[in-house]
């Protein structure tokens, strides 16, 4: 099954919870899994089941970039904060680099996310 991973900064939780619920038909085809926030929003705010890990400062990043790394995900949608510091600064380059590494298809913006989400039904 395909397996996708949704990941959002706090100033960029309500466009991808806005974003999941508009593509909920199709992302109920896929296997889901986020990092700790970021899924407690998604299983309160959408019918979707999500796989939570740690939150994103605590390893949640790292988490799914070992996933990655393991060939157990298809795509990512991770819509990150771009005007703001985050204390995991190296733990996000770490997940933007093994999805490079492993040429895992990786979307940091709406306009992108359609393009995956759609992409990965084909
Ligand atoms: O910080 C994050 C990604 O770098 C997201 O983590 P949360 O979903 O736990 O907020």
């Amino acid at each position: 099954m395909t397996r996708v991973a949704l990941i959002a900064h706090d100033e960029k939780k309500p466009d991808l919870i806005e974003f999941a619920q508009e593509h909920e038909t199709q992302l109920r085809e896929y296997e889901l899994t986020a990092t700790g926030t970021t899924g407690k929003r998604l299983l309160e705010e959408t019918d979707l089941d999500v796989d939570r890990k740690e939150s994103g400062p605590l390893g949640g990043d790292l988490m799914i970039g070992a996933e990655v790394a393991e060939g157990k995900l298809d795509g990512i949608v991770f819509l990150r904060d771009p005007l703001r510091a985050q204390p995991h600064e190296p733990d996000i380059s770490a997940l933007l680099r093994i999805c490079d590494v492993h040429d895992t298809a990786l979307a940091t913006n709406l306009a992108s996310a359609q393009f995956l989400i759609e992409g990965l039904a084909e």
